[in-house]
């Protein structure tokens, strides 16, 4: 029997991870595990229960009460926090606002990570999981890691699209804070792993970096 395949996918804010991690399950016939929205979950439960974000020992001291749900279906992904369906919440630009700060906070990460690797090791016949420290931390052992990049113009741009159209510039100044916050905390940094490998998307299109991704599983798999 073969043994399960994880697909690591990182890279900062805005680079494609989640609609390619998508895209790749769904063509591999994999699951899928959204990290970051794991992290918005925690943080609207936090920011639901009054807790001061910026207060990192007040953050410690209460996730360990927060419960977080994922569901892996690439074509109708889930996330439950404290019981609650918050697909659309953890959206919201608050949760945006918190979400960075929230994940410097290693008691955050401990939780999360745990979490993730329970639901990587039940996963068959694998997993595609997309964050900021999948290859560095969460699933070292990974088949295939890889790290997306695209320049800040095109994520803006992109993001500021789905958004229907919103300020562009505003865009990328959210996507750059949080980039510098997740880059630069002391814990589990956004990383590129070492034996991964950069996609840079800013000219390909979604089809042909998950066509690119696909390969590397088929061959990692064969
Ligand atoms: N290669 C690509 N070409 C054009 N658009 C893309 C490409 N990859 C992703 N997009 C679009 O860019 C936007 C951002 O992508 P996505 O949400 O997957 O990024 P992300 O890295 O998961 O972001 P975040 O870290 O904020 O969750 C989406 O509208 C998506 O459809
Ligand atoms: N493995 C991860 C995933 C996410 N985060 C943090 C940092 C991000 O700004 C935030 C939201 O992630 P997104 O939904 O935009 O991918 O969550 C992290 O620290 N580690």
């Amino acid at each position: 029997m073969s043994l399960p395949l994880v697909v690591a996918l990182d890279g900062p804010s805005g680079s494609g991870k989640s609609s390619t991690a998508r895209g790749v399950a769904a063509r591999l016939g994999l699951a899928y595990l959204d990290t970051g929205a794991m992290y918005r979950a925690v943080t609207w439960a936090l920011l639901q229960r009054g807790v001061d974000t910026d207060d990192a020992a007040a953050v410690a001291a209460a996730v360990a009460d927060v419960t977080i749900e994922s569901g892996t279906d690439p074509a109708e992904p889930t996330i439950v926090a404290d019981g609650v369906d918050v697909a659309v919440e953890i959206r919201s630009d608050e949760v945006v606002r918190h979400v960075s700060p929230v994940s410097t906070v290693p008691q955050v990460r401990t939780h999360l990570v745990d979490l993730q690797r329970q639901v990587i090791a039940a996963a068959t016949p694998g997993i595609v999981v997309e964050g900021r420290d999948i290859g560095t931390v969460v699933a070292t052992d990974a088949a295939v890691k890889v790290y997306l990049v695209a320049d800040p113009e095109a994520r803006a741009s992109r993001r500021a699209a789905e958004e229907g159209g919103s300020d562009t510039a505003a865009t990328a100044a959210s996507l750059l804070r949080r980039d510098r916050i997740d880059s630069t905390r002391a814990t589990s940094p956004l990383a590129k792993a070492d034996d991964a490998v950069e996609i840079d998307t800013t000219f390909l299109t979604l089809d042909e970096v998950i066509g690119q991704i696909v390969a590397l599983a088929e061959e990692a798999r064969s």
